[in-house]
């Protein structure tokens, strides 16, 4: 038998992680901030940004990135299916920011794909399998209704036309949306169809976020009502499936205009969810905000009221989405405590009534044969009960009553129940009416609220701008702090660049004082020494300009000089010609005394044969006669007498050559000198080197020709020199020719000797 009332039950939420999509990986690869531990329960999430360490959330199911949508469907929703197959109103709906997945896992990417199909379309694969298998006695009707809260009004997406649609409650029905067009279906293919109608009708836009975002609350809703055609019961179970739009920050979907409008709506409906979240499960709030928002009223009954919630809460595992995906994931560990009371929506029929009264007679008749056999039991254990007489008057009229006497009372107590329940219809009205006046009363009240919550709203309104920019000032806050960690770094290093500059300088600038001293001591040095330079040049200038004045007065005495010497070159000219006179005059002498000497020599060599001849003689006569010896010894002593002279003649002859030799040689040192003086003057006076260079020349000329008259001398000396030493010569033999040629050798040998001499002299 199906369970009528399952008492009190917390909200199932589940986590749902999907794979880090292209945008992430371009921005942190493939690292994630979420880690699955096998439990299947936990998700632990390390913040990036967070010092405080890992945080632990807990679910009755997380899905890690990897996860299937059949297993998805089969853990989050296919329970709440089934609870709707039995009559209790479910919800399944969708939390988390833009892109984390909500419509993938409501609607999946393709819903004919059975890999890819979504929680709907899988969720009508259930109801109409369940169905099928069911007892044929029981009659299913299934609607199907789809709208969407865009900008706070209810858009029938069935029905374009119904673009502002009511929210009402009733006791029967309790909160729905009057007049949504709900089409009755009877297969996978015409709920997929509508699906389709739908969803071609939605709110989609590009954020930067999600190329084809929700920007509006999807509510897919599917009623089945089941009559069963022998006791005419019926039930009938509501199905919500919600893909809310994303809970992102504004700042990071990067709207503006109408999609900054859409962006502030859903989040403030989003706020109003929280609230009521927060009103559900704080213990403390006696009001719960459902009306406060579209969303909220419509999601009344799954939240806190007869439902049986689940709620998917869907995130992304990247560090670009951190902040995010914890704040998603807290949302869904409040909305966990949420506790809902489901009941099974179900209808008495008055046959079913009847059958409850004919059910209940037979268990009264049932009550009364127990009754009848304790007594007897009692009484043949002769037992005594304290209401015994009241007992035994019953067991009296028992005894005595006919079957139709029964009837008759039982027929009483059956008018009993009427007017007691008459009795309470009575109360009831009365309730009604003081609960009418209360209503009244609360109306006022209400109208009352409806300014606070306006002001509320307003408030709430500035709240959500203030989160929004909070949210958006803490972004711009953690990128100023990475800039700033960046800027210290980045100063740190400069820092110790400025240090070492600053060293640097401060070496330097030490350098430049140390150079400075070195720079004034050096131009004080400098100054110094130019000064000194200066004096000296100074000194040097006046001695200069004095020898200035001395060369001038030089020059002028060397022009004198100069025309001096040239009177003197007039005179050495003269000097010269009569030296080259004496010269002449000498070398005419010279010949006259060389042809003497030549004589003399000759005679001199006839002399020596004769007395060459004349000693043989007297060597032989020596040896024949003695008296003519002594006549040739006279004889002999007087050619010695003769040879001794002419020797003191030749010592003159040299004598008067080398005084020759010696003035040609004072000469010839004045010549020198002169030439000398000639030279330096030529090169202090340019304009008189002409001249003086024409007289060099002549001068050099006579140089040469003093020099080949000097070598000519000196070669007429050394012929005299030889013909002088002719003597030494002879002293060693008689042959003819060997005199010769030793003479010869010897007179070669003394010219070069007196070459010799000569140049040394000379030197
Ligand atoms: N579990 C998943 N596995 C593979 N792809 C996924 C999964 N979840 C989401 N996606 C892909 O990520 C993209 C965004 O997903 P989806 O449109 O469902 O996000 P959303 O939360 O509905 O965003 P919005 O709030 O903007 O509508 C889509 O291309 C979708 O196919």
């Amino acid at each position: 038998m199906a369970e009528e009332d399952s008492g009190p039950s917390n909200i199932r939420v589940i986590c749902r992680f999907r794979p880090i999509n292209d945008k992430e990986k371009t921005l942190f690869a493939d690292k994630q901030v979420c880690e699955f531990p096998n439990d299947r329960h936990t998700v632990i999430i390390n913040p990036q940004s967070d010092s405080a360490g890992p945080l632990n959330f807990i679910f009755d199911y997380v899905f890690s990135p990897s996860s299937r949508q059949e297993d998805v469907y089969n853990i989050s929703a296919k329970p709440t299916v089934e609870a709707v197959m039995q009559g209790f109103n479910g919800t399944v709906f969708a939390y988390g920011q833009t892109s984390s997945g909500k419509t993938f896992t409501m609607t999946g990417s393709d819903i004919t794909d059975p890999e890819y199909m979504g929680i709907i379309p899988r969720m009508v694969s259930t109801v109409f399998n369940q169905i099928e298998t069911s007892d044929a006695k029981i009659e299913f009707q299934v609607k199907v209704g789809y709208c969407e809260i865009y900008l706070e009004k209810i858009k029938d997406l069935l029905d374009t036309s119904k673009n502002n649609l009511k929210v009402h409650e009733d006791r029967t029905r309790g909160v729905f949306i009057a007049d949504l067009t709900e089409e009755y279906v009877s297969s996978d293919e015409e709920v997929y169809q509508l699906m389709k109608i739908g969803s071609d009708n939605r709110e989609v836009g590009y954020t930067n976020m999600n190329a084809g975002s929700s920007r509006s609350h999807s509510i897919f809703i599917l009623t089945v009502t089941q009559t069963n055609s022998i006791d005419y019961s019926a039930k009938t179970g509501k199905l919500y499936l919600v893909d809310l739009a994303g809970s992102e920050k504004v700042g990071k979907t990067g709207a503006a205009g109408k999609r900054l409008e859409e962006a502030k709506n859903i989040n403030k409906s989003l706020t109003m969810l929280g609230n009521v979240i927060t009103a559900l499960t704080d213990g403390k709030s006696s009001h719960v905000p459902y009306r406060d928002s579209k969303l909220t009223r419509v999601l009344q009954d799954s939240l806190g009221g007869n439902s049986k919630t689940s709620l998917i809460v869907t995130c992304s595992p990247s560090p670009f989405n951190e902040s995010e995906t914890i704040s998603t994931l807290r949302f869904g560990v409040r909305a966990k405590s949420i506790k809902n009371k489901p009941k099974v929506n179900r209808e008495y029929t008055i046959n079913e009534l009847k059958l409850m009264l004919a059910q209940a007679k037979e268990e009264i008749s049932k009550k009364d044969r127990i009754i009848a056999s304790i007594k007897k039991t009692m009484e043949n254990s002769g037992l005594a009960v304290i209401d015994e007489k009241q007992l035994k008057s019953i067991d009296d009229e028992d005894d005595v009553s006919p079957q139709g006497e029964s009837d008759a009372k039982n027929s009483e107590v059956y008018a009993e129940l009427i007017i007691e329940i008459e009795d309470l219809r009575q109360k009831l009205s009365e309730e009604t009416r003081i609960k009418d006046k209360h209503k009244l009363h609360e109306d006022l009240l209400t109208q009352e609220k409806e300014q606070i919550l306006k002001g509320n709203e307003f408030l709430y309104k500035q709240i959500s701008d203030l989160q929004n920019r909070q949210s958006q000032t803490l972004e711009q806050l953690r990128e100023k702090d990475d800039i700033i960690e960046k800027l210290t770094v980045e100063n740190d290093y400069l820092k110790q660049e400025l240090n070492q500059e600053i060293d640097k300088k401060l070496t330097l600038e030490s350098q430049l004082s140390e150079k400075e001293a070195e720079l004034s001591n050096l131009s004080r040095n400098i100054t110094k020494r130019l000064t000194e330079e200066k004096w000296i040049l100074e000194e040097k200038l006046s001695t200069e300009i004095d020898k200035n004045k001395q060369l001038i007065s030089e020059i002028d005495r060397l022009e004198k000089d100069i025309v001096k010497k040239l009177k003197d070159k007039t005179k050495i000219k003269l000097i010269e010609e009569s030296h080259k006179q004496e010269k002449e005059r000498w070398m005419n002498e010279k010949k006259t005394l060389i042809n003497e000497l030549n004589l003399k020599g000759k005679k001199n060599a006839d002399l020596q044969l004769m007395i060459d001849v004349s000693e043989e003689k007297y060597r032989a006569l020596e040896n024949t006669m003695s008296d003519g010896e002594k006549t040739l010894k006279r004889r002999s002593d007087a050619l010695e007498k003769n040879l001794e002279r002419l020797s003191l003649m030749y010592h003159q002859l040299v004598t008067q050559k080398s005084m020759l030799k010696v003035d040609k040689q004072i000469c010839d040192r004045k010549i020198a000198r002169l030439t000398e003086k000639s030279t330096s003057n030529d090169k202090q006076i340019n304009d008189l080197s002409e001249k003086i260079s024409i007289l060099e020349r002549e001068n050099i000329s006579l140089l040469d020709q003093t020099v080949k008259l000097e070598l000519k001398i000196r070669l007429i000396q050394g012929t005299i020199a030889s013909n002088t030493r002719i003597k030494k010569v002879i002293r060693g033999g008689g042959d003819n020719t060997l005199f010769k040629a030793p003479f010869n050798r010897r007179a070669n040998s003394a010219i070069s000797e007196s070459r010799q001499e000569d140049e040394n002299y000379d030197d």
